[in-house]
Formats: structure tokens, C-alpha cells, sequence
């Protein structure tokens, strides 16, 4: 789908085809509708990039609290989204072994408890082994620098996701 198929959207399908691009906030792709007709792909994901940056930290920390866990509840339950699904597939959470399975979830719950949100990285950049050692570097982090880290993360997860919908051609989804 090319950048003018998305800029003849109507809302409702901007917003069927977009509206998860950053894991359960479809108030982003709504807001930033209204900057059409965008110049590219990489004019939507400035726009979005914009809209996050201008919230509040608490805006910033709501936003990666809508992220499910890595090796989680949502996934052992089935109750991911389509996109989290398959994104926690390609960094091979779906097929962890128990122990690994309880070491995620020690380290996921030891994170929200030291930060107040949960542990996000882009799982499609990254081995199980690279996120699991991430995640006891960023332990360290402090809150400040830890919340801009892990928005930098739901950015790089939101590019990817625009790239699959849009050179996937999703319109013919609608
Ligand atoms: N907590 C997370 O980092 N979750 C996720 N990262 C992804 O790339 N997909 C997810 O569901």
C-alpha cells in the first residue's frame, strides 16, 4: 500500500489497518490522523514519535504499561494481540522451556516493581538471549533514563509494525 492509498483513508480505516501500531493505544494513529496527507512512512512515525515525546512522563509510563510482558500471562493465556504475538514468536518466547519461562517472569515482576511499568524492548531486533540479558542491564538503570529507554523501544516496534502493514499491503485486508 502505497502513501497515497493511506492518505485516501477514511478515519475508521486509517484507524482498522494503524490503530495498534503502538500496543493498545490506538489514541496515537486517531491523534495524529489529522496530520495527513503524510509525505511517507517515515512522516507517520515522526508524527507519532512527536505526539509521545509531547506527553506528560505519565502519559509515557501509561503507554508502556499497555505492553504485555515478554513470556507473560497474555502469552501462556492466548490473550496477546496478533502483532505481540508474533513479534514474542520471532524472539522465541513461545517455546521456552519452564524454568526459562519462571526466570522471565522473576525478572519482568523484579523491573515493574523497581520501575513502576513493565520491561519493554523490541523483541524483533533481539534473541531471547539478548532481551534477558538487557533486561538485568537496564535493571540498573534509573527511572528517568530507564522510561526514555523503553519509549525509545516502543518506537522501534512501532517502525516495524508500519513497515509490515504498509509494504504489506493491508489494504486488502479491509
Ligand atoms: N514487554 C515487551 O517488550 N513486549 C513486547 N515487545 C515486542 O516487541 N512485542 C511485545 O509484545
Amino acid at each position: 500500500m502505497d502513501i497515497n492509498a493511506v492518505n485516501a483513508l477514511s478515519y475508521e480505516d486509517f484507524l482498522e489497518i494503524f490503530g495498534n501500531v503502538i500496543e493498545k493505544c490506538p489514541i496515537i494513529p486517531a491523534a495524529i490522523w489529522i496530520h495527513r496527507p503524510f509525505t511517507g512512512l517515515a512522516d507517520i512515525e515522526a508524527h507519532i514519535s512527536d505526539f509521545i515525546d509531547s506527553l506528560p512522563e505519565s502519559g509515557k509510563e501509561g503507554i508502556l504499561r499497555c505492553h504485555p510482558d515478554l513470556a507473560g500471562r497474555e502469552l501462556q493465556s492466548g490473550a496477546l494481540t496478533q502483532d505481540s504475538q508474533e513479534e514474542q514468536r520471532a524472539a522465541g518466547f513461545t517455546d521456552l522451556q519452564p524454568a526459562e519461562v519462571s526466570r522471565m517472569r522473576s525478572l519482568n515482576s523484579e523491573y515493574k516493581e523497581r520501575f513502576g511499568f513493565p520491561f519493554v524492548i523490541c523483541a524483533r531486533l533481539n534473541t531471547r538471549q539478548d532481551i534477558m540479558r538487557e533486561l538485568l542491564q537496564r535493571l540498573g538503570n534509573d527511572r528517568a533514563a530507564e522510561r526514555a529507554r523503553a519509549i525509545g523501544e516502543v518506537k522501534k516496534i512501532c517502525a516495524l509494525r508500519l513497515r509490515n502493514l504498509v509494504l504489506s499491503d493491508s489494504a486488502n485486508k479491509l
